[in-house]
């Protein structure tokens, strides 16, 4: 039985060392996240932030400490029950030979919801990320690395996972996409109570969509 006012998100003493075991990528971090909470997080290349985030998402498991979601050890839940509630958002997203709106669809058909769900949702969503219709038939090579990142974020978000894990989502973007987009984020972890953990240099985006800050050096928290 889950504790009460357990937290959506629990990292606990979590620590990750390459694969020989000589160099710490990541050392104790713990911190917990409650549904609809939106943190941000900083730090220098090469600080630990994507990786933190693909230990979350479980892409790679920690080498010690423990990683909770809603209640259950990360290792206990099935991968694609996991991936289907905590989205994971890459920084150079792939289409994998995809259209547009076959990368938008395909979570969707996995996930064999009925036909006309995945319509509605494809509208609600390219609707909300102002994606044009012209895009839908293009493939990777026809998009830009911004277009791409609005549409990577808007296959994550199409998901409507409870977790949206979001590595670097503006940075090929103009300013003005980039703060349309922050926007939308806001109003979504608002009214849907999606939590949100945004990785991002910008600290002028990540103040204003943050709640909390969390920020690393060398694989550590720092504050
Ligand atoms: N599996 C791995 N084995 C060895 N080293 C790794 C592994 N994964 C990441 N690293 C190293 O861990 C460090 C952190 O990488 P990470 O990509 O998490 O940094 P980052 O903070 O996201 O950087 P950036 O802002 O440049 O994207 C880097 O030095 C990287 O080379």
């Amino acid at each position: 039985m889950k504790e009460q006012n357990t937290p959506l998100l629990r990292l606990s003493d979590v620590s990750l060392s390459d694969s020989l075991g000589k160099i710490s990528l990541l050392e104790e971090i713990s911190f917990s996240l409650n549904l609809g909470d939106r943190l941000g997080i900083m730090g220098q290349s090469g600080a630990g932030k994507t990786t933190l985030l693909r230990l979350i998402n479980r892409l790679q498991d920690p080498s010690s400490g423990l990683i909770e979601f809603d209640g259950q050890f990360l290792i206990n839940i099935p991968s694609i029950k996991l991936r289907q509630q905590v989205v994971l958002v890459p920084q150079e997203p792939k289409l994998l030979g995809m259209t547009v709106e076959e990368t938008l669809t395909y979570p969707l058909l996995l996930q064999k919801l009925p036909q006309t769900e995945i319509e509605q949702r494809l509208e609600q969503w390219r609707s909300h990320l102002s994606i044009p219709d012209n895009w839908l038939t293009r493939n990777e090579l026809q998009l830009s690395l911004g277009q791409r990142q609005i549409v990577s974020m808007a296959r994550g978000l199409i998901m409507q996972p409870k977790l949206l894990l979001l590595d670097e989502p503006t940075s090929a973007l103009d300013s003005d996409r980039a703060y349309q987009l922050i926007e939308k984020l806001i109003s979504l972890s608002q009214n849907n109570l999606t939590t949100i953990i945004m990785v991002n240099h910008q600290k002028i985006m990540v103040d204003q969509f943050t709640d909390r800050i969390l920020t690393l050096r060398q694989g550590k928290i720092i504050n």
